[in-house]
């Protein structure tokens, strides 16, 4: 086999997971007393993390005002994750054809490698019934996020592979950069949030628009 474990991002991957950061977002945006944003912007901030969402809720836009006070950040990250605690995993449901797709992948090492904070990202995968699948979770407050190679490299040490041993799939930017920093294959998934770009552009070493579509490229020989 010419792969012998697959790292996978989790929202946008495994999980539609924005519409809870979504209503937390915009409970935070109105205590800081700022103009609530869309479900469809949203979903195109998903993918750099918790603290980069919202100064982008602040900002308005995936640019981030450098002005901002860090203050108010600091207070609106801090308010946000008060809100997303008691939110994940709500309004959470998993892509079609994950859980088959995980089960015919049983042969594999498998890890998450997300740049969601650990606290909600054990408790989403718990309720979701998706921690057994998964011999390592790498979170984005471990160390470095994504595109960092940094937390790849750790699941790719903790699951004793090598980089070429494996391959990540994602569904953004960060994935595909994060997979090229570090020397990996990476499939990209369309249907995620591709944070507002076309991710061709970024020489994954496949794109695919099902997640069953993963299955013949880890089973090639
Ligand atoms: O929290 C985020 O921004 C997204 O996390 P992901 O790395 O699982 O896509
Ligand atoms: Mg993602």
């Amino acid at each position: 086999m010419r792969y012998q474990g697959v790292l996978f991002d989790l929202d946008g991957t495994l999980i539609n997971s924005a519409q809870d950061m979504y209503i937390a977002l915009n409970l935070t945006l109105t205590e800081v007393a700022f103009p609530i944003v869309s479900y469809a912007q949203v979903s195109t901030w998903v993918g750099n993390g918790i603290d980069m969402l919202v100064k982008r809720g602040l900002s308005g836009g995936i640019e981030i005002n450098t002005e901002l006070p860090q203050v108010l950040v600091d207070v609106a990250i801090a308010t946000f994750k008060g809100h997303y605690k008691l939110l994940a995993g709500q309004y959470v449901n998993l892509y079609p054809n994950v859980v088959t797709g995980l089960a015919a992948l049983s042969g594999f090492s498998k890890s998450v490698v997300t740049n969601k904070d650990r606290m909600f990202t054990e408790p989403l995968l718990e309720r979701l019934k998706l921690t057994s699948h998964f011999e390592v979770l790498v979170c984005g407050d471990d160390g470095l996020k994504k595109p960092a190679a940094q937390p790849l490299l750790q699941a790719c040490e903790k699951m004793g592979l090598k980089p070429h041993e494996v391959i990540m799939v994602g569904d953004s930017k960060s994935d595909i950069l994060a997979a090229h920093n570090a020397n990996i294959d990476v499939i990209a998934l369309t249907y995620g949030y591709h944070q507002g770009v076309n991710l061709q552009e970024f020489n994954p070493q496949y794109l695919c628009d099902d997640f069953l579509d993963i299955i013949p490229i880890l089973t090639q020989r």
